[in-house]
């Protein structure tokens, strides 16, 4: 492991700095690690909330799963370290923010940008796959924006859901407390789907099956009643990898290395991702 994770932090190595959003769990702060003056994001989680919600053993494997995980579009986890009342957690700072915000400012992104995003997400989620932790959650609530325009998969811990996150270590289901395991055992032919439907969010700034109400969108989804609208003008071939994403079969839908091959892809996102 490397020496931030083996190192003992506390709070007197960091300044703290402005506030970057609070959650269910906590608040995050903008922090620098005096030493080295590196820019972190210091997550403080409250160990009542935790112990009232039972989820110490969930954060325990998470911190061990994100130990591991090497990846430039994947947030990192550096280390952490708690006190009488809270955990820390030092996480990467992504400086270019949310993407959500993003998109609802732009209201959709151009071809070569949205590919340039799917791109780097694939290649996150195969090396992800690659390491046995399937499921990132993938919507653009959960993306942050590198300093170099780069998407970074942030997995927002700290709302409920997350603890229902159908993420698991496949093989290695013993550890799985019941509330994981009696969830729908999904595969990696999930989060294609789900990047589908981000990419076709990409490009048209609105989710594919949204309706007014949950049970149409219910519907919309296992129906794939999947349309694109006349505008914004989008190509042929964004639509043909959208389709091929989109497909309700998961064994069907187009492999992640597969749509790295697509001529979308190929011809729109950039290399450097
Ligand atoms: C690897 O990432 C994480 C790992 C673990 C957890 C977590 O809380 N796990 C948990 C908690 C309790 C029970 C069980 C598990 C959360 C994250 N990630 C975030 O929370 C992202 C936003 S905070 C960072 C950050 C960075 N860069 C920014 N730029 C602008 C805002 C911003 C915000």
């Amino acid at each position: 492991a490397s020496a931030a994770a083996q190192k003992r932090w506390n709070l007197s190595d960091f300044d703290i700095g402005k506030p970057l959003g609070r959650g269910k769990f906590g608040h995050v702060y903008l922090a620098r690690e005096k030493r080295s003056n590196h820019i972190v994001a210091l997550k403080v989680l409250f160990k009542t909330q935790l112990q009232q919600s039972q989820v110490e053993h969930q954060l325990r494997r998470e911190v061990e799963i994100q130990s591991h995980l090497r990846n430039p579009n994947i947030l990192r986890l550096y280390g952490y370290f708690y006190d009488q009342k809270r955990v820390y957690l030092i996480l990467e700072y992504a400086a270019r923010g949310e993407l959500y915000k993003e998109l609802q400012k732009c209201k959709y992104f151009s071809e070569r940008r949205a590919a340039t995003y799917v791109a780097s997400l694939a290649r996150a989620l195969i090396y992800c796959h690659g390491k046995h932790v399937i499921h990132r959650d993938i919507k653009p609530e959960n993306l942050l924006i590198g300093a170099q325009g780069e998407l970074k998969i942030a997995d927002f811990g700290w709302s409920v859901h997350t603890f229902n996150r159908r993420r698991t270590m496949c093989g290695t289901l013993d550890y799985l407390p019941p509330e994981m395991v009696e969830s729908v055992e999904h595969d990696a032919s999930v989060d294609i789907w789900s990047l589908g439907i981000l990419c076709y969010e990409f490009l048209y700034g609105v989710p594919p099956f949204e309706a007014m109400e949950h049970s149409d969108t219910y519907r919309r989804i296992v129906q794939v009643d999947l349309k694109f609208p006349p505008k914004p003008i989008v190509s042929a071939s964004a639509k043909d990898l959208i389709s091929q994403m989109l497909v309700k079969e998961s064994a069907l839908r187009l492999p992640l290395h597969r749509l790295l091959e697509h001529p979308w892809i190929v011809q729109n996102a950039d290399p450097s991702g």
